[in-house]
């Protein structure tokens, strides 16, 4: 199945627009696994478990696997998911841009390896950095456009020759050309609302897949009313303010009630948008 059927049946099946992200950082594990690189994989699962009927997708961050030795943790918890949560799209947060040569390996890693449904790339090197993804048929290609953090304007922002600002080029190429094959995705930060509004009216039809409410402190309602739109639809992702919503043993249940709060004001946002 394409990745953007999965996401739609997912958001349907779920009634959700939020992504849990899966950022694993040992030193914030409850204590009984606390600083413990062996447990990703038990705590990440926990996490999968407790939230898989709350989420339309899961979103791992590759670093803090590969960052603790742990990609083999990462290929078991892409198993676990497949296996308990078969209809929630996961989307292999990768952030990869090189040659065409190189990133015909990145791609294998990504689609072969962890048999991931989509994955981030950097538009920074050009169309012909994303061209071998192409050829996975159907999986979803999420590319960085307006990130969440400051810095992201010292280059998003820039003006280019034509009048636009960098960011604004990168979803209209998204939206346009580079969209030989409809897999394409734009990455939105929640922390700047006003873009998202922008890159929605420039790319009407692309998921737009949203980080930054939680630990960043986007607002969900903000969020919702700048980038969703009765088909272009959006995927905000929470990290830290799930995994971590408690250090005790109770952090699965926790990390639930977390995501059933987040859903909720996410799809409130939504109804209140839908009402006009
Ligand atoms: O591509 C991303 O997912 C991403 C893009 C962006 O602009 N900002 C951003 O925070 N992210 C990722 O989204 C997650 C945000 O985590 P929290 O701030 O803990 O919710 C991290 O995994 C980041 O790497």
């Amino acid at each position: 199945m394409k990745f953007t059927d999965q996401l739609a049946a997912a958001q349907r099946g779920n009634d959700s627009l939020l992504c849990v992200g899966l950022d694993p950082e040992p030193g914030k594990f409850p204590a009984k696994w606390k600083g413990d690189a062996d447990r990703i994989y038990d705590f990440c699962a926990a996490i999968v478990d407790a939230t898989k009927d709350v989420a339309c997708a899961f979103k791992p961050q590759i670093a803090y696997f590969a960052g603790n030795r742990a990609e083999d943790q990462l290929e078991r918890l892409m198993a676990h998911i497949k296996r308990v949560a078969p209809s929630v799209p996961v989307i292999l947060d990768a952030k990869r841009g090189d040659i065409g040569s190189t990133a015909e390996q990145y791609a294998r890693e990504a689609f072969e390896r962890y048999q991931a449904d989509a994955v981030t790339l950097s538009p920074f090197m050009g169309f012909d950095s994303i061209e071998p993804w192409l050829r996975y048929s159907g999986k979803g290609l999420i590319l960085l456009c307006r990130t969440s953090n400051p810095g992201g304007s010292d280059l998003q922002a820039r003006q280019l020759a034509n009048g636009d600002l960098l960011y604004e080029h990168v979803a209209k190429l998204a939206q346009g050309p580079w969209n030989t094959t409809g897999q394409l995705g734009l990455v939105v930060g929640a922390t700047f609302p006003g873009e998202i509004a922008r890159v929605r009216e420039l790319a009407p039809t692309l998921p737009l897949l949203i980080p930054g409410v939680g630990a960043q402190g986007g607002d969900a309602e903000a969020t919702v009313k700048a980038g969703f739109k009765p088909g272009g639809t959006i995927v905000v992702n929470s990290s830290r303010a799930v995994l971590y919503a408690s250090s005790g043993d109770d952090f699965a249940s926790a990390a639930r009630a977390v995501a059933v709060q987040t859903r909720a004001a996410l799809n409130a946002a939504r109804s209140s948008y839908a009402a006009g």
